[in-house]
């Protein structure tokens, strides 16, 4: 069985090297030809898997995409040819929701306004929208949601209209899948006039796809509006960001808030064990096998942090400003975008730090961040 694996999805090897032969490509450049032979193709979200890249394949029997994101597989195309494809739906949730937490954090303490005080929305509350609240509801900070999806199924949460967490909210963040059809899509979500009735001062970050919101008419209304703070970490047009816009981000990163090394092993182990049952196999290896320990693995805190102290915890685990400042510096470059995502040395997620032998302070929130607790 040959298994076509994209270069940059880590423990492909571990996982998958006893159920067939693995061969690495290029996921941005693959080609029909390539794909000629393969049994089985595990790709990212920079690889289009439609009737183009298929043609030539008459033996495809799996696709397995480690992301959360499904708008770069022809699920129609796929289903006609009779070829089994799946995600890895949450698999890096975990790590979409505290980058969002963290970049709020970095904001607060660079403009001095606390995050505690603000009202944040979350537009879109499904796997990383619902991480996000966890991390804000831990803090104590007052969230709302939209997602009329959701909002009419029987999730119990309490879901408002969009133009009322347009108007109630000091931040918001975009955590919607991106669709162009349908009932609610979300293509330029956000276009000229839902920009312009940001609240003064708004924060607004997006984490999940750049054309969630129209770039040119951020750009535009950034000239006018200095008040809006943005954190993008998704762009329109990638891998090419719109250069103008990058200086007027206050946060700016190459689409890495879902690279935690949790979030990658999790991603790829799905595809493993869908793989595994599609051959009426069993998966007996174990996720856990695959992470490294972090560098600290358990830490003593002073005291229960206050918001100052908090971001200087948060930066024990990542430090968001150098992925900022990487993106300054290169997504000029040539392949600039891509070779930062390649490169990119995945963080680890909160749960990696264990915090000791606290004295006799409440951390209990500071455990519901997701932080680990021993002796606590
Ligand atoms: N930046 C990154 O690294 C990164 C990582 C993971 C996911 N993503 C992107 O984020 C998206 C969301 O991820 P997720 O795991 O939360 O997906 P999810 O499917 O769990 O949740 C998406 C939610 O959005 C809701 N929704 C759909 N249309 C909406 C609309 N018009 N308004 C409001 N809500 C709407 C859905 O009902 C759903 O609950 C993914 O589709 C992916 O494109 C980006
Ligand atoms: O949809 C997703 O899961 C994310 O956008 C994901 O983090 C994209 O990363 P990639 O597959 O391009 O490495």
């Amino acid at each position: 069985m040959k298994i076509l694996a994209d270069e940059n999805m880590p423990y492909v090897e571990a996982l998958f090297a006893d159920v067939g032969e693995v061969v690495r490509v290029d996921g941005r450049k693959l080609t029909a030809e390539q794909v000629i032979d393969a049994d089985v193709l595990l790709v990212r979200s920079v690889t289009q898997v439609n009737r183009q890249l298929l043609a030539l394949n008459t033996q495809l029997q799996f696709v397995g995409s480690a992301t959360i994101g499904m708008d770069h597989i022809d699920q129609v195309y796929l289903t006609e040819r009779n070829i089994c494809y799946t995600n890895a739906p949450g698999c890096n949730a975990t790590a979409v929701g505290e980058y969002a937490f963290i970049a709020m954090l970095e904001l607060a303490r660079r403009f001095e306004q606390p995050l505690k005080n603000k009202t944040v929305g979350i537009i879109g509350a499904g796997n990383t929208g619902s991480a996000l609240q966890k991390c804000l509801q831990a803090y104590g900070v007052k969230v709302l949601l939209h997602d009329p999806l959701l909002a009419t199924s029987d999730d119990p949460r309490n879901f408002v209209a969009l133009d009322e967490l347009i108007t109630r909210c000091d931040v918001i963040s975009l955590h919607v899948p991106l669709t162009k059809s349908g009932a609610h899509p979300t293509w330029y979500l956000f276009d000229e006039a839902r920009l312009a009735s940001l609240r003064p001062d708004c924060w607004l970050l997006n984490c999940c796809r750049g054309e969630v919101i129209d770039n040119r008419a951020l750009f535009a209304i950034k000239q006018l509006r200095d008040d809006l703070k943005l954190v993008l970490d998704v762009w329109e047009g990638e891998p090419h960001p719109m250069a103008e816009l990058v200086p007027y981000v206050d946060i700016a990163t190459p689409h890495i808030a879902g690279y935690s090394l949790e979030g990658k092993a999790r991603g790829t182990f799905m595809l493993y064990e869908a793989l595994m049952a599609h051959l009426g196999l069993t998966a007996h290896k174990s996720m856990d096998e695959l992470l490294p320990p972090l560098w600290s693995q358990q830490l003593n805190p002073a005291s229960v942090p206050d918001e100052n102290a908090l971001l200087s915890l948060v930066r024990l685990v990542y430090d968001l400003r150098d992925d900022d400042l990487v993106f300054r510096n290169r997504f000029l470059n040539h392949n600039g975008f891509d070779l930062m995502r390649k490169n990119h040395k995945h963080r680890r997620e909160f749960s990696a730090l264990r915090l000791a032998n606290h004295a006799g302070s409440d951390v209990d929130w500071v455990l519901k961040l997701g932080f680990s607790g021993v002796g606590l």
